[in-house]
């Protein structure tokens, strides 16, 4: 199994080696060389199984000869010990054929931790292997961050610096950032906002020299690992209604694009998916792009769905590499548009997009409105992001085909956004009530990609 770069001009790698890597050298993302297919009978056999055996028949396809089944199943095994549900990702019904997908149920409370639990025992795994070290740089909007701290906090062989947008994260999300006391992770809060935390850290991954000397790495869905390991939750929810026998829809908070892309990998491996929603929130340049308009940055206007104010998304290149029928030379060209503010798609390409995504988008009012009904209609209180989706998928759901809307994040990480739309405070989980207590250990830091690599050459601990 090959991976290669949506840019066309980076070496082929395999898992392990694109895992380790990150974003590929030519600026691109990596995807596999070709997409694995699951049979009608391989999905119709996951029906019953755990979480974890599903997560190594999935996955298993993608990594090659990198690690061993009894490796990987010992992987999978300590990246789930610690969810607090036995399911992993259990789906509560909303409404007759729509179902939320709780996936708030790991250590930091958001999706991000299928995928990250699992990455770092990956990236233990490997690099005691090799006898190495690398330092990750990652950006957040507020829910990578802590997800990628606690999955390497505590390790010899790695450093973790995370940039997020001062100011601009929930204070539950910042403090999750901000009060693990590991030497190995560090919280840089940066005087800009996601979008300038994202582009600084493709500058170091594009900065060769200082690359190469700290052995940089990366944990974002730049990361093709991290985007796999979130196939999983599709094919596990799909089947328990009735997939394959039976299509299932999808609709994906959105931001990066990472979420919604492991759902387009589900479908190309042969998951019966009828629809795959994109929903964003007012910063709806996807939605925008998904209506035909192009794809034009504005500025970031910031929400009560913090995690998913993004105007530059990552994975939307992945989306487009596929569109644009794997032509990497176009993709490059799009890219070096972007720079300039923005690229219209091709009518073919927009077609492509079309056969494989729908969209919407949810206002502030409609995204307090969402939560409040749904409390009210079926007992569940969402976090802002479940909300955004909810709303939407509501508008796109056909009666006789169930939709599974992604819950995305535990209600607890938003409390003011959610009590003012319920007049519920949501609690955070007892093992976290002690919280606003812990001490806090940040560096503010400028939007500037020579300060922030020395601060990361100057503090690395391993
Ligand atoms: C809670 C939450 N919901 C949704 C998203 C959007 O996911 P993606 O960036 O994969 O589109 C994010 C950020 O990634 C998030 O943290
Ligand atoms: N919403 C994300 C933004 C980064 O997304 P990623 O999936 O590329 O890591 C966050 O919470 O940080």
């Amino acid at each position: 199994m090959k991976y290669i770069s949506t840019r066309g001009q980076a070496p082929e790698l395999t898992f392990e080696d694109a895992m380790l890597t990150g974003l590929a050298r030519d600026g691109g993302l990596y995807v596999p060389a070709e997409i694995p297919q699951m049979s009608h009978d391989e999905i119709a056999a996951l029906a019953g199984l755990s979480y974890e055996e599903t997560a190594f028949r999935v996955m298993r396809p993608f990594l090659g000869d990198c690690f061993t089944d009894e490796e990987f199943r010992a992987i999978i095994a300590r990246a789930y010990e610690s969810f607090g549900h036995a399911a992993r990702a259990p789906l509560k019904q909303l409404a007759p054929n729509h179902f939320l997908l709780e996936l708030f149920h790991g250590p930091t409370l958001a999706f991000k931790d299928f995928a990250m639990q699992l990455i770092g025992q990956l990236f233990q795994t490997a690099l005691e292997r090799r006898g190495d070290r690398v330092t990750i740089a990652g950006a957040t909007s507020g829910d990578t961050g802590s997800a990628a701290m606690e999955a390497f906090r505590g390790l010899s062989n790695v450093d973790v610096f995370i940039l997020y947008p001062h100011g601009r994260v929930s204070e539950v999300q910042r403090r999750q950032m901000t009060t693990p006391q590991d030497a190995n992770v560090h919280a840089l809060a940066v005087d800009g906002d996601f979008d300038d935390c994202q582009a600084r850290v493709k500058d170091m991954f594009n900065d060769f020299d200082f690359r190469d000397s700290v052995k940089l790495a990366g944990v974002n869905s730049i990361n093709i690992a991290r985007v796999l390991a979130q196939v999983v939750y599709y094919f596990s929810s799909a089947v328990s209604l009735g997939a394959p026998q039976r299509k299932v829809s999808f609709t994906v908070p959105t931001g990066n694009f990472g979420d919604i892309f492991a759902g387009f990998i589900a479908k190309q491996m042969g998951l019966p998916i009828d629809q795959l929603v994109v929903a964003t929130n007012q910063n709806d340049i996807l939605h925008r792009c998904l209506s035909g308009q192009g794809y034009y940055k504005g500025d970031t206007q910031p929400s009560i769905s913090p995690s998913m104010d993004i105007q530059v998304s990552s994975n939307f290149e992945r989306a487009l590499f596929y569109a644009y029928g794997q032509d990497s030379k176009a993709v490059a060209l799009l890219m070096d548009e972007l720079k300039n503010g923005g690229f219209d798609v091709s009518q073919g390409a927009m077609q492509a997009l079309a056969e494989n995504y729908e969209s919407g988008r949810t206002s502030e009012e409609e995204t307090l409105a969402t939560i409040k009904s749904e409390l009210a209609s079926s007992g569940e209180l969402i976090c802002p992001h479940g909300a955004v989706a909810v709303k939407v998928a509501n508008e796109h759901r056909k009666a006789d085909v169930p939709m599974i809307t992604l819950a995305t994040a535990h209600p607890a990480k938003f409390p003011a956004a959610v009590e003012d739309a319920s007049g519920i405070h949501p609690p955070l989980p007892p093992r976290m009530a002690d919280l606003y207590e812990r001490p806090e250990r940040v560096t503010r830091i400028a939007n500037d990609l020579a300060a922030l690599e020395d601060h990361i050459r100057k503090n690395i601990t391993n």
